[in-house]
């Protein structure tokens, strides 16, 4: 599981890279991949992550997640090359890949996005931080976003983002618009033929949260719907306590459509809801019980025999 987003302040953080690791970027922020410069353990922790996560996205990410992939220049021997990643996808789609140190200032990840430039982490997490960290890598980045960027209905959607990113910063409701971002693009679900299935990156990504998000009793699963997500807080330190489902990917590119400033305006100063709260107006297509994060708390607040004994 990993978080990138900064909920408070959408601001990018600093990145954490090793002293020797220092690079200088571009104006945009961009640097070389320095594909030929990773190192014999970097390339198995790539094959860990991919190997275990092959094994589990097979009848849980989406069709179209499953079909991208096999498209791509992306097996278990090594991490992916960009410049390899680029020349495919700007055949199908039009999109590129670019390398960053990390987090990227939100201006600068829009413009990006708008020109159909996807910005991804060139390092890659130490093998005692599988699951969890706290920017994106190249694991996530690559292996979460790169396979639906060959949709061309994902590709529209996020380039889309970006533009819309630059107009919500200078209307002052970035937040409101990060939500979408994190509801679809990273912790999306979508119904299909036989169930329902994972299109979102940081779930896609993650081993523990591709099983949760669509075994586990406990969070809430509720149709999408775009004022209630531009509503909702998100978690961006454990699951999610809810995952907003859509009906196929089309849905995104009617939402990529409209304008969403009069959105903006009309939730003005309207109460917003916290990550796992149930609405009576909601679509609820499983409604969890909250057993995952009611435990978890318990134990954090030193509450149970369990924890208590030693
Ligand atoms: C709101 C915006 O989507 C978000 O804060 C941005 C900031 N910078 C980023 N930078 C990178 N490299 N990747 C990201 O996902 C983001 N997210
Ligand atoms: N349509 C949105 C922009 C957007 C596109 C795609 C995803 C999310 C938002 C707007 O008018 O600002
Ligand atoms: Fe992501």
């Amino acid at each position: 599981m990993q978080r990138q987003l900064n909920e408070q302040s959408g601001e990018a953080k600093k990145h954490g890279l090793a002293a020797d690791d220092v690079q200088p970027h571009r104006p945009d922020w961009t640097i070389d991949q320095g594909w030929s410069n990773y190192s014999v353990e970097e390339h198995a922790v790539w094959r860990t992550l991919f190997d275990r996560q092959s094994k589990l996205l097979p009848g849980r990410a989406c069709d179209e997640f499953v079909e991208g992939m096999k498209n791509l220049p992306i097996g278990p021997e090594q991490i992916p090359n960009f410049e390899a990643l680029s020349e495919v996808l700007m055949k199908k789609t039009g999109w590129q890949v670019v390398a960053v140190p990390g987090l990227v200032p939100d201006d600068v990840f829009f413009d990006h996005l708008a020109n159909r430039r996807f910005p991804a982490g060139h390092f890659i997490r130490k093998p005692h931080e599988l699951d969890y960290l706290e920017e994106p890598d190249v694991f996530h980045d690559v292996f979460g976003h790169v396979p639906m960027l060959m949709n061309p209905v994902i590709g529209d959607y996020i380039q889309a983002y970006g533009l819309g990113g630059l107009r919500a910063k200078e209307l002052g409701v970035l937040d409101k618009l990060a939500r979408v971002y994190w509801y679809t693009v990273e912790f999306g679900l979508v119904k299909q033929a036989d169930g329902m299935r994972i299109y979102g990156a940081g779930i896609a990504s993650s081993f523990t949260e591709s099983v949760f998000a669509l075994d586990d009793l406990s969070p809430n699963r509720i149709g999408f719907d775009l004022e209630r997500v531009m509503r909702t807080h998100y978690r961006i330190d454990d699951f999610q306590e809810s995952y907003f489902v859509i009906d196929n990917l089309d849905e995104l590119l009617a939402l990529a459509r409209i304008d969403f400033a009069p959105v903006y305006e009309h939730i003005k100063g309207l109460p917003e809801h916290q990550p796992g709260t149930v609405l009576a107006t909601d679509r609820i297509l499983s409604r969890g019980s909250g057993r995952y994060h009611r435990q978890k708390q318990e134990i954090e607040q030193g509450g149970t025999s369990a924890t208590r004994q030693s």
